[in-house]
This record gives C-alpha cells, sequence and structure tokens, in this order.
C-alpha cells in the first residue's frame, strides 16, 4: 500500500489521524463494518467536513451513499501513520511518570513494544519495572544498537534532557518524545514531539478565566 509523503499530509491532519484509527478500532471492536464521515468523525470529536478533508490528503475513499469500510479505512490510515511495522521504544528516566509510561499496556495495540529502560540512579538500575530491568543510562548508546530501538521517550529531570537527546540522536535515533520541561535542540531531520500537562492546563485555565471574565 502506498503511504502518502510526509509533506503531502498537513501536520494537523497527522495530529487527527491517530483519533480516527481509535475511533475505527472501536467500530471494529463493536462489530460494525461500514461507516459514515458524519459517525466517523462524531466518535472522534471533529467536525465531518474536517474528516472529508483530512481523509482527502490521504487518497479517495468511502462509496456515496455506502460510507467507508471500517477495517479497510483503518489499515490504510495505519499505513499512512507508518503503523504497519512495529516501533520499538526505550524510556529514559524511571521515576515517577517513566514508571507510568512503562506500565502503560495500550502500547502493542497501538503499534509499539518498549524494548529497553534506562535511568542514573542506582537504586532503580537493575531493579524490575513492567518486566523489564532497567538499564544503566551509560549505557545508553549500546542498549539502543542492541534493542535495534527506533524511538526514545524521555521521562528526566530537564537539566539532563539535552545530553541524553544528543547520545540518542548519536545512536542513530529519528525520533524523540519529551516529557522533560526543556525546548530540545536537535538536527532538522530529527522530530521531536513534547508533551506538556501543565501547559494543556494553563490552557484550559485561561478558558476560565475568559469565561469567568465574560459571566462578570
Ligand atoms: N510533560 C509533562 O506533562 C510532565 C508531567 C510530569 C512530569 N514531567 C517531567 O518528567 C520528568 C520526570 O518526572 P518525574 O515526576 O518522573 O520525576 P522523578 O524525579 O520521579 O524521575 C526522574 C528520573 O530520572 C532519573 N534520572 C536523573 N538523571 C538521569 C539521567 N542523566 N539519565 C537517566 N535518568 C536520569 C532519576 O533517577 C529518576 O528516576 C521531569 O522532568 C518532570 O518535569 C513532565
Amino acid at each position: 500500500m502506498a503511504e502518502p509523503s510526509e509533506n503531502a499530509v498537513p501536520a494537523a491532519t497527522v495530529g487527527r489521524l491517530p483519533y480516527y484509527l481509535r475511533a475505527l478500532r472501536d467500530m471494529a471492536d463493536e462489530g460494525v463494518l461500514l461507516t459514515s464521515s458524519s459517525e466517523l468523525a462524531e466518535r472522534a470529536g471533529v467536525g465531518s467536513a474536517q474528516l472529508r478533508k483530512d481523509l482527502s490528503f490521504l487518497g479517495s475513499f468511502g462509496t456515496r451513499g455506502v460510507g467507508y469500510d471500517v477495517g479497510s479505512l483503518a489499515e490504510y490510515i495505519k499505513a499512512a501513520l507508518g503503523l504497519e511495522s512495529e516501533h520499538r521504544l526505550a524510556i529514559v528516566g524511571i521515576g515517577n511518570l517513566g514508571h507510568a509510561l512503562a506500565n502503560y499496556s495500550g502500547y502493542a495495540q497501538r503499534g509499539f513494544t518498549v524494548r529497553a529502560l534506562l535511568d542514573a540512579s542506582p537504586d532503580v538500575v537493575g531493579t524490575e519495572v513492567a518486566g523489564l530491568v532497567v538499564d544503566d543510562v551509560a549505557d545508553l548508546e549500546h542498549v539502543i544498537t542492541a534493542r535495534d530501538v527506533s524511538m526514545v521517550v524521555l521521562a528526566t529531570p530537564g537539566a539532563v534532557a539535552q545530553g541524553i537527546a544528543e547520545q540518542v540522536v548519536a545512536a542513530g535515533v529519528r525520533e524523540i518524545l519529551n516529557f522533560a520541561p526543556t525546548a530540545l535542540q536537535v538536527p532538522d531531520d530529527v522530530v521531536v514531539r513534547s508533551v506538556d500537562v501543565g501547559g494543556e492546563l494553563q490552557i484550559l485555565a485561561f478558558h476560565a478565566a475568559a469565561r469567568a471574565a465574560g459571566a462578570s
């Protein structure tokens, strides 16, 4: 199946594809074979015009009056997201957050396996978390190569995140999911996605303040 090129699909569309895929998987689990753009859009939490536009970047789907084949569309979105091949993760920083991330049970269903956990603390290195023995971050590059790690999740303190990112890149990894409160400087061919729960809450606080101001 041909995969759309990275530049042909807008980043905002790529950001919505996981929601379409999750909605399609839920439907498949419920035994739904066909869906309409309005049903899929509602389940994914977007407007149906937005859904149709997003899918138009991937190709031509659906039959007028019949709708979308749930299984085929899910397979196509999986291919577009590069989920046909398995992605192998390492999580660096096995503290509170790293433990929670390591114990998340949804990776396999979404096309990921956790191959390595790494930390710097002697209290943590050598312990078993989620079925894996935590490795010493001093061996980071060797572990990445030996376990064929393709993506790294950073859950360390912010002060050490840049140095770890540089080692990760030197070991050949090109995709990093960053939870540390640091803007990572990486080469142009490396993609960093940052997650910031505090920032999201601040955005909610902004909306709460705006609503309160409107009500007064
Ligand atoms: N992005 C978010 O929404 C979000 C939410 C919670 C926490 N965080 C951030 O995630 C990070 C982890 O938070 P936490 O609550 O798990 O902290 P924590 O202190 O419980 O865990 C940090 C872990 O990193 C390890 N570590 C320290 N230096 C290291 C190094 N050089 N290499 C490898 N491991 C190292 C520590 O030994 C510890 O196990 C922090 O930077 C925190 O600010 C982000």
